[in-house]
């Protein structure tokens, strides 16, 4: 008996982003499973932080859709787009910590400001502590509540800052750059955790990364862009195998070939 597949938990078809006639975004089509990584790679200015704020509604995208659990995003007013942002969680580069706010208030402020403020503004003060707790264990972090951000190493700052992003348990996790600046050990320590909240709580993953090793070893699928456009969609195998000169240039990192660095 054939099993239909699930329907994307996000879907780009022919998705646009324009800006003063400048195509930044440009036809890209994929879709996301749901519990899928997809990791975005490409060149400096080719559209990844782009493409990462239209899917979390910060951008609006010019044309074309883009689905979340088939809720189209495009054209939607801001207040429309509250109940889709609720479901996203956004792990910012560098983390983006309150440096005067210690951990438990930067990872309570996810609960008590986030999107789904309303609903966490009710819950009492001593839940809101067990789940900061939680949050601090899942992350390899327990006990660090009274430290201040600027005491922590930048591996544990990115820890912190998923810690806020999973607060509201979000499906949707979207990460800017999450190992950029870290050891090869911490950053293979943030990859375990993004595919740990995979593996544990089903939660669907975009990645924009410029680090390869770290893509290779998370993603499920990898959309390349250049010059705002998919110059390859597909699985790590498909990208390794890819006989598209300007994709190999870029993963084996080669000076000579057909990208020009503008
Ligand atoms: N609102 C905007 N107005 C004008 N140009 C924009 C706007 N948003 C993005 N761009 C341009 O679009 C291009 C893509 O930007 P984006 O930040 O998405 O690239 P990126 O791939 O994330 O780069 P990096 O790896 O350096 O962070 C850049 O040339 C940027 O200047």
């Amino acid at each position: 008996m054939e099993t239909t597949p699930a329907p994307p938990r996000i879907r780009l078809k022919d998705l646009c982003y324009t800006v003063d006639d400048r195509e930044i975004l440009s036809g890209i089509t994929l879709d996301i499973a749901p519990g899928e990584i997809l990791c975005v790679m490409g060149l400096s200015g080719a559209g990844k932080s782009t493409i990462l704020r239209c899917i979390a509604g910060l951008v609006p995208a010019t044309s074309g859709e883009l689905l979340i659990d088939g809720v189209d995003l495009v054209g939607k007013q801001e207040r429309e787009l509250l109940p889709i942002r609720a479901k996203m969680g956004v792990v910012f580069q560098y983390a983006a910590l309150f440096d005067s706010m210690n951990v438990y208030a930067n990872i309570a402020f996810g609960l008590l400001r986030g999107p789904r403020c309303r609903e966490f503004k009710k819950t009492p003060r001593a839940e809101i502590t067990r789940r900061v707790q939680e949050l601090l264990k899942e992350v390899g972090l327990p006990g660090i509540e009274k430290r201040m951000p600027p005491e922590l190493s930048g591996g544990m700052r990115r820890r912190v800052g998923l810690a806020r992003a999973l607060a509201t348990e979000p499906e949707i996790v979207l990460y800017d750059e999450p190992t950029s600046g870290l050891d090869p050990v911490t950053a293979a320590a943030i990859d375990d955790l993004i595919v740990r909240t995979r593996n544990t709580k089903g939660v669907t993953s975009v990645v924009v990364s410029h680090d390869m090793q770290s893509i290779f070893r998370i993603a499920d699928k990898i959309v390349m862009l250049y010059e705002g456009k998919a110059q390859i969609y597909g699985t790590p195998d498909d990208v390794r195998n890819s006989d598209d000169p300007i994709v190999q240039q870029f993963i084996r990192g080669e000076i000579d070939g057909p990208i020009e660095i503008g």
